[in-house]
C-alpha cells in the first residue's frame, strides 16, 4: 500500500526533507496496526501480509513537509531479527513491543541495545495499552529500556488512540531532523576548522612576504 496525502501542502520540491523510518517488533505486536493508524488514523484489528510492507506518506511535522517513508517488518518468528542491512536503510527506528508479552519485550531489548551506540534515533513504543488487565511489562521497565538505550518511550493503544500514535511518529522525525542538522553542523564545523587553521597559514605566509628582503 502507497499513501501519498498531498492535498493542502504547499511546498517547493527542494524543501521536502525525506524520513526513513522501520517499524520494528516481534510478531503480532501491532507494528501495523500502529503504521495504518498513523497513516489513516484508522484502526484495523487484523492484516494479512506475509512480507514486509512499505508505505509513503506526506505530512506537515512543526509546520514543515516531510515525505515519510514507513517500512514495516514482518518477522516469521520471535527469532527472526531484521538484518543489519535493513536497519541501515533507515533513518530512524521504531521499536514496538506489546505490554501484554515479555517475550516480545525481550526482542526490542536485543536490537536496541544493539543499536543504542549508532547515530540513528530510536524510539521505544510499549503498545496495547488498552490491555492493562493482561500486562507482563511495566512501564517503569519500559523507562529502564528507553534509558539504556538512549531514546523516547510512550505506551499506547493503536486500537484506541490517534493523537499517541501520531505523536510517536513525528517526535521520532523530529528526532531524525535533529540529528540530521546535528551531524551537518559538525561537518561544516570540521571545514571550517581546517579552513581557519589555512588561513592562519596564509596570513603568516602573506607577513612574512610583506617583510622587506635583504
Ligand atoms: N487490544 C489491542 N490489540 C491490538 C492493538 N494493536 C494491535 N492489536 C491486535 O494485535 C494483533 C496483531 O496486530 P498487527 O498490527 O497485525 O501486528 P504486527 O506486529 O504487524 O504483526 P506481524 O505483521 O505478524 O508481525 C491484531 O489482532 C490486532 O488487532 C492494541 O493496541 N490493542
Amino acid at each position: 500500500m502507497s499513501i501519498m496525502n498531498t492535498k493542502g501542502i504547499r511546498r517547493k520540491k527542494s524543501s521536502l526533507s525525506e524520513v526513513k523510518v522501520i517499524v520494528v517488533g516481534a510478531p503480532g505486536v501491532g507494528k501495523s496496526a500502529l503504521s495504518v493508524r498513523f497513516l489513516t488514523r484508522r484502526y484495523i484489528g487484523e492484516y494479512d501480509h506475509q512480507s514486509e510492507t512499505r508505505y509513503k506518506h506526506e505530512v506537515l511535522v512543526d509546520n514543515e513537509p516531510v515525505l515519510f517513508e514507513i517500512l514495516d517488518t514482518c518477522p516469521k518468528g520471535a527469532a527472526d531479527f531484521p538484518s543489519s542491512e535493513t536497519l541501515h536503510w533507515a533513518d530512524g527506528v521504531l521499536l514496538v513491543y506489546s505490554i501484554t508479552d515479555r517475550q516480545s519485550f525481550s526482542y526490542v531489548k536485543k536490537i536496541g541495545l544493539s543499536l543504542s551506540n549508532c547515530d540513528r534515533p530510536l524510539y521505544l513504543v510499549a503498545n496495547k495499552n488498552d490491555m492493562v488487565h493482561l500486562r507482563q511489562i511495566s512501564a517503569e521497565e519500559g523507562t529502564i529500556l528507553a534509558r539504556d538505550c538512549d531514546c523516547c518511550f510512550s505506551e499506547v493503544a493503536a486500537a484506541e488512540q490517534v493523537g499517541p500514535v501520531a505523536t510517536v511518529f513525528h517526535d521520532l522525525c523530529k528526532a531524525v531532523l535533529a540529528a540530521r542538522r546535528k551531524s551537518k553542523h559538525s561537518l561544516l564545523e570540521r571545514m571550517l576548522g581546517t579552513r581557519s587553521s589555512n588561513i592562519k597559514l596564509y596570513a603568516r605566509g602573506k607577513s612574512d612576504s610583506a617583510l622587506p628582503k635583504d
